[in-house]
């Protein structure tokens, strides 16, 4: 049998990150974990282009407009929802879920969902760098994967 995998070296690949503004205090912290993690698996300063956006509902639409570009390998999506303090949490997050997968299929480039979706405000806290890890490198690195393996069909 043939197993295709991505490696995790990037090398002249670009990258589109797309951060929501809206809890900035988490998705600021993912946003830097997802470039430490881009930039210590080789890519360069100019190979990433960062856009913010007011919260997680417009992330779909500037994801979709990076990804059609044809410009990135792969695109990340960064944002941060708690249902805390969020009265129609449960519409947000699935229309940012469904939104980010439609680009996927749509486009062809990788779209990586990297947005928090949280009880609380402590959960988000422990995935942005403390005991959960950081969202925003995790999700860097599944951009940097899926950028190679898609390049082996
Ligand atoms: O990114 C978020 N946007 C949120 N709302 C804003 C939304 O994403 C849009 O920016 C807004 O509805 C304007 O379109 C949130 N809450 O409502 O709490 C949230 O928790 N996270």
């Amino acid at each position: 049998a043939r197993f295709l995998e991505g490696n995790l070296v990037s090398d002249g690949l670009k990258y589109g990150i797309v951060v929501g503004r809206f809890n900035e205090f988490i998705t600021s912290k993912l946003l830097s974990g997802a470039i430490d993690a881009l930039q210590r698996h080789g890519v360069q300063e100019d190979e990433i282009d960062v856009a913010w956006v007011p919260g997680a509902f417009e992330i779909s639409l500037i994801a979709q407009k990076m990804a059609a570009s044809g410009k990135y390998d792969a695109v990340i999506t960064l944002g941060t929802v708690i249902r805390g303090s969020t009265s129609h949490y449960d519409i947000v997050c699935n229309e940012v879920a469904k939104g980010v997968a439609a680009i996927n299929l749509k486009t062809g480039v990788p779209v990586i969902f990297g947005v928090v979706t949280t009880e609380n405000i402590e959960q988000a806290i422990e995935r942005a760098g403390t005991k959960a890890g950081n969202k925003g490198w995790d999700s860097a690195l599944a951009a940097i994967e899926m950028a190679n393996l898609g390049k082996q069909f």
